[in-house]
């Protein structure tokens, strides 16, 4: 079996050993241009066009969650995958857990007014405040996949009222679930802490905009944990200079790195991480891959793959 792997930043090497140790009997190599040699899989962050056009390939692997950058270049090269070979894309991995990381720890620096209390030492203000109730809290999830799903359960561990929306309704203990545009705005009412797992659709691209955070709570927040183009940078300022929104937390920004010129660097109530929320993890994205792998070779049902109608 041949694999070709392609990452413009991992550690290659180490990628390409763990992948033979786990895979016997592939002989897994580095995709380097003019290499136009026969594969069976292509395992691929950002891949140039050439790498997998024209390739009889049995799958190819995306070596993240998200599958926007990959789909948005088969849109411009439509022959670079054929619909006929399934594209995978990483399942968790160790994702839901650096996200459940990431999202309580901020919900709980929120909750218990930590910003406001930074605020006060920049003042050098000593002054103890009323505590937030967690029937005030209600934590609405935009995105209730294989990453919303474990948000929702580390943040119900805290005892936060929990609510999720998506395309399809969940049947999960004690989530409230809302589904499609005919719902969206009931979820919204009741929402504090809107936090955002959504994929990057057509369907997705500007809906955290000011006529949605308009529907929150007053006086809510926002955790950006999926795609920086999901929210108007603008519209997301006015929501934050109208106190509609207390704070922002956002990983994901439409430019990447963030422009310098950005007003949200400045703002005293946003707070960023430059897209870390989850990472690949090498050990579990190979353990993964490799068992998926050898589920496909033997004719097995293997879940990850991407519908490429739907975008996710
Ligand atoms: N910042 C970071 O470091 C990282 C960001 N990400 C981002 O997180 C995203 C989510 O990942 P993951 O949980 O694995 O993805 P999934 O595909 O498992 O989940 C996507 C969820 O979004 C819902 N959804 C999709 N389209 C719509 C829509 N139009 N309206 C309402 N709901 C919709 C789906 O609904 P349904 O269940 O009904 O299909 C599903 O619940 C990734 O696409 C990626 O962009 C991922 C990893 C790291
Ligand atoms: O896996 C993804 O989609 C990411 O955004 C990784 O940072």
């Amino acid at each position: 079996m041949e694999i070709i792997f392609y990452h413009p930043t991992f550690d290659t090497p180490y990628w390409i050993a763990e992948l033979s140790k786990q895979l016997p009997g592939a002989n897994v190599r580095e995709w380097k241009r003019g290499d136009n040699q026969h594969a069976d899989y292509a395992l691929v962050w950002h891949p140039p066009v050439e790498m997998l056009q024209g390739r009889d390939l049995k799958a190819v692997f995306a070596l993240g969650a998200g599958v926007d950058s990959i789909l948005s270049k088969l849109k411009a090269n439509p022959e670079m995958l054929p619909e006929s070979i399934p594209l995978f894309r990483l399942e968790d991995t160790g994702m839901g857990l650096q996200m459940q990381e990431y999202a309580v720890s901020q919900v709980l620096h929120w909750f218990r007014r930590f910003d406001d209390y930074q605020a006060q030492q920049q003042k050098s203000e000593w002054q103890p405040l009323a505590d937030y109730q967690r029937e005030d809290f209600t934590i609405g999830i935009m995105g209730a996949g294989v990453l919303g799903s474990k948000v929702a359960e580390s943040l119900l561990a805290w005892g936060f009222p929990v609510r999720c929306w998506s395309r399809s309704h969940k049947a999960w203990p004690n989530v409230k679930s809302f589904a499609g545009a005919d719902e969206l705005g009931e979820f919204l009412r009741e929402t504090r802490v809107l936090i955002n797992l959504l994929p990057n659709t057509s369907e997705t691209v500007g809906i955290i905009n000011l006529n949605l955070l308009n529907q929150l709570q007053d006086h809510s927040y926002l955790l950006n944990l999926a795609r920086g183009v999901h929210v108007v940078e603008d519209e997301l300022l006015q929501a934050l200079n109208s106190h509609k929104l207390k704070g922002a937390m956002l990983d994901v920004f439409s430019r990447e790195p963030l422009p310098q010129e950005s007003p949200l660097w400045q703002h005293p109530r946003v707070v960023m991480t430059p897209h870390i929320a989850a990472v690949t993890r090498p050990q579990e994205a190979i353990a993964y891959i490799a068992r998926t792998i050898t589920g496909l070779e033997r004719g097995d049902h293997v879940s990850g793959q991407v519908d490429r109608q739907r975008g996710y």
